[in-house]
């Protein structure tokens, strides 16, 4: 079986609703054999921690406060988890343990280790018991009788025997984090945030497939995202970047996490049980991801010289105070970066050989890929200079630079770094989908808007997609030559290759941008958003799928912060989505839209005047690129449908595209068959066209074809598209050849509405109209 180990931290287990929500994704996310290993709840740890230090102090009214304060907690845990016997039975278990803490303190037997352990024991009998109330066969684990340690080090061999003879497939574990116990069965500890330590020292001895640390922060982000706003989420971290930023102090995960992952193959993932929904951050092996940007701030730290610096003595140190040290070079002598706190104790292990250099250093260190640190060492200096904040010390090597000063780098200037040295690296990679008339158009404008945009973006196009063939290239293609790169290296298309290179792109960001006509392509959107892509669409079949399809789509994409454009699906690149949605937002209530919104049926009705034959100018709007892959989906009025459809949900109406009434401009036979059997029944169609075209005539009107969404007071909804004779000399008559128009009524703009007026179909506003969205989503990429 595949074994996966969770890990809930403290804070994830604060109250009973944590204790709830833990629960529910446990059993969303658990199968037998599956671990789970727990922290203390909350600030447990801490109390214990205070409890210790009174009992030390002999302090006794205080330890006996501190203790009623622990035993207030747990009751009140227990009795908002649990009713009867299982409560009654839960809360003796506790006041036992309590009495025996107590008379431990009385008697001077009380052991530190034994009395931090509590925590975790009380966490993972609650979170067990929990469990098999919800009907999981959950079993709550002590890790001492797990993890063994002699001399300081962990019994790798037996602890991995430990494990595999307990943890069987049929039930799931619910370990303690942070405890072990020495050869005489003595209680340790495992240090400073050892509960993922457990979790992946676990993982190992248990041959798990991955390990999942369940934290307060959806996952590893470029600088702290509490103190800048538009922080980056990264989706993939490579070990060798984790395990530095470790080393420099960044909170989210600790060198030590990571030291039972060295070669394996489990997967380290971080992601928040406060929104188990969003996609976390995979810590993944060298050469899995690219090297990203960090900015990670510190507080209070010591320089310390050390002569003579022992092979081992760093990691002898940083087990002594429980806490990575970052060690470094320069010009031959040997660094340590402490936090402050720490350095006495440093100071006496080191007898005599450590020199305190700077103190109650602030600061922060800027991990990057090796090419761009020196480049960026520079820029960061400029920063400090214009924001007068003085450097004390400053160092940096082949992937980190470090910049050590006398004043806190408070949350502005931290945002302007970040901006300055990390968002301006930001990563869109582009996957284009359908290069016909309007896709290639859109490739070739590519050229100059991703120059544009790479002020802010680094934007790359990594794949092209047309029905056939495909081409990847995950560093992004050369837009100079895309062709010649094509027909070298594209490959068949594959459906399942598709997902998989998608899903492959180490990307902060990805977008696919659909310019098919397909409406099995529109179906995989689901699988393109569960591998973390946006979505930009010139198709309009997603968005005028069945409501629960697109619904749940809609519902998808949320819960993944991700953006959704597809303002060219109709009236191509006027900005007609934008308008509609900003009257909503500035309050305003539409109550109707009426008007042409089809390019090809707007420019043969104008051209038509019964010098050419009506099927000649189909073939003609064909030509220009101005119809649907089968101009019959014009011509039927299923693609002005859809278009309506769109318009609809965009005002927040549930309709489905046959709730839109359709009067074909064509017979209605002539809809099946192939394309050369169309043709050769053209006639019909040309007979058809000109009957109506007479009769528009006879009535002193022009032929039309429009559309009308209106929206009566008691949401009454009205919505066809067809057949309209337009007044001679009206707006609607009068519309210049291929233009579109959409006459918005609303209640400000009821006696004179709201006109957009141009052209609604083509090769070239289609494609700016793709850019538009492209823009806008770099503009509000989070
Ligand atoms: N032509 C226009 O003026 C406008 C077009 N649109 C929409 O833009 C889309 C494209 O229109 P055109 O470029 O005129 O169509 P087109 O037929 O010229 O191009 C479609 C492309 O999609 C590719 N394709 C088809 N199925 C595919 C699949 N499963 N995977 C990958 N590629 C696939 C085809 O190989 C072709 O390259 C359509 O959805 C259309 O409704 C929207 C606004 C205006
Ligand atoms: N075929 C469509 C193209 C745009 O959506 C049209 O003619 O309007």
């Amino acid at each position: 079986m595949t074994r996966v180990v969770h890990k809930f931290g403290g804070s994830s287990l604060s109250s009973a609703s944590r204790y709830q929500a833990v629960a529910q994704i446990v059993v969303g996310q658990c199968q037998l054999g599956d671990c789970v290993v727990v922290s203390a709840a909350g600030k447990t740890t801490n109390t214990l921690v205070k409890l210790w230090q009174s009992y030390q102090q002999q302090e006794q009214q205080s330890f006996n406060d501190i203790l009623l304060q622990v035993e207030n907690h747990q009751i009140e845990l227990i009795n908002a988890l649990f009713q009867g016997e299982k409560q009654r039975q839960l809360a003796d278990i506790l006041l036992t343990e309590l009495q025996v803490i107590t008379q431990a303190a009385n008697t001077k037997t009380l052991n530190e280790a034994e009395l931090l352990a509590h925590g975790e024991l009380w966490s993972a009998r609650i979170l067990a018991n929990y469990l098999s109330e919800s009907g999981l066969q959950a079993q709550a684990i002590d890790a001492r009788t797990l993890f063994t340690v002699h001399n300081g080090q962990l019994v790798h061999q037996q602890n991995k025997q430990a494990c595999l003879a307990t943890l069987d497939n049929d039930h799931i574990f619910v370990v303690t984090g942070f405890i072990a116990a020495d050869d005489q069965g003595n209680t340790v500890t495992l240090g400073r945030n050892g509960s993922d330590y457990s979790a992946t020292l676990l993982a190992n001895y248990s041959d798990a497939e991955a390990v999942s640390i369940w934290t307060d922060t959806q996952g590893v982000f470029s600088t702290d995202p509490r103190k800048v706003s538009n922080a980056i989420k990264y989706p993939k971290v490579c070990r060798e970047q984790a395990n530095l930023l470790a080393r420099l102090g960044n909170p989210v995960l600790h060198a030590k996490t990571l030291s039972p992952l060295k070669n394996t193959s489990i997967k380290l993932q971080v992601r928040s049980s406060f929104d188990p929904e969003a996609p976390g951050t995979e810590i993944v092996k060298a050469g899995y991801s690219k090297a990203k940007r960090f900015i990670t701030s510190f507080d209070n730290l010591d320089l310390v010289r050390v002569d003579r610096l022992g092979v081992n003595e760093v990691r002898e140190v940083s087990q002594l105070i429980q806490h990575s040290i970052h060690h470094f070079v320069q010009n031959g002598e040997e660094f340590l970066l402490l936090p402050g706190a720490f350095t006495h104790q440093v100071s006496q292990y080191f007898a005599g050989r450590l020199t305190l250099v700077e103190s109650h250093l602030q600061g922060f260190a800027l991990v990057a890929p090796k090419a761009d640190i020196s480049a960026l060492e520079l820029q960061a200096k400029s920063v400090l200079t214009e924001q007068d904040v003085v450097l004390r010390f400053a160092h940096s090597d082949e992937d980190y630079a470090l910049f050590l000063t006398d004043q806190a780098i408070d949350s502005d200037v931290l945002a302007i770094l970040h901006d300055k040295l990390v968002n301006k690296g930001r990563e869109l990679a582009v996957i284009i989908a359908g290069l016909g008339n309007v896709g290639e158009v859109f490739l070739e404008q590519c050229q100059t808007q991703v120059a544009r945009l790479q002020a802010q973006f680094d934007l790359k196009v990594v794949g092209l997609l047309r029905s056939q063939q495909m081409l990847f290239a995950a560093s992004g293609l050369n837009l100079d030559n895309w062709q010649t790169q094509w027909q070298n290296e594209a490959q068949a298309y594959e459906q399942n290759e598709v997902l998989e290179r998608i899903e492959e792109l180490d990307y902060e960001h990805k977008v696919v941008v659909d310019i098919t006509a397909s409406e099995s392509f529109s179906l995989l959107y689901p699988e393109f958003v569960k591998r973390d892509c946006h979505l930009i669409s010139a198709n309009k079949y997603a968005g005028t799928a069945q409501q629960d399809w697109y619904l749940s789509l809609r519902q998808q994409l949320e819960e993944r912060n991700l953006l959704w454009r597809y303002n060219t699906s109709v009236g191509a690149g006027l900005p007609v989505n934008f308008a509609l949605a900003d009257l909503q937002n500035s309050g305003d209530k539409i109550t109707q839209v009426e008007g042409v919104f089809s390019g090809t049926l707007s420019w043969l009705c104008s051209e038509y005047d019964g010098s050419k034959a009506f099927s000649d100018l189909v073939l003609e709007a064909q030509a220009m690129g101005y119809t649907e892959p089968d101009p019959r989906e014009d011509l039927s009025g299923r693609d002005m449908q859809r278009k309506l459809l769109i318009l609809a949900r965009e005002l927040g109406l549930s309709l489905d595209v046959d709730d839109i009434d359709l009067e074909p401009l064509m017979p209605e036979h002539l809809a099946t068959g192939s394309w050369q059997d169309f043709l050769a029944k053209k006639d019909e169609l040309d007979a058809f066209y000109e009957t109506k075209f007479a009769q528009a005539k006879a009535n002193h009107c022009e032929l039309r074809y429009t559309g009308l969404l209106s929206i009566a007071e008691g949401g009454k909804v009205d919505a066809k598209v067809g057949i309209a004779f337009a007044e001679q000399g009206s707006a609607i008559a009068n519309l210049t050849p291929g233009d579109n128009i959409f006459v918005v009524k609303t209640l400000w703009y009821d006696a004179n509405p709201l006109v957009i007026q141009g052209p609604g179909a083509g090769k070239e506003v289609t494609a700016a109209g793709i850019h538009s969205d492209l823009f806008w989503l770099c503009q509000n990429l989070k």
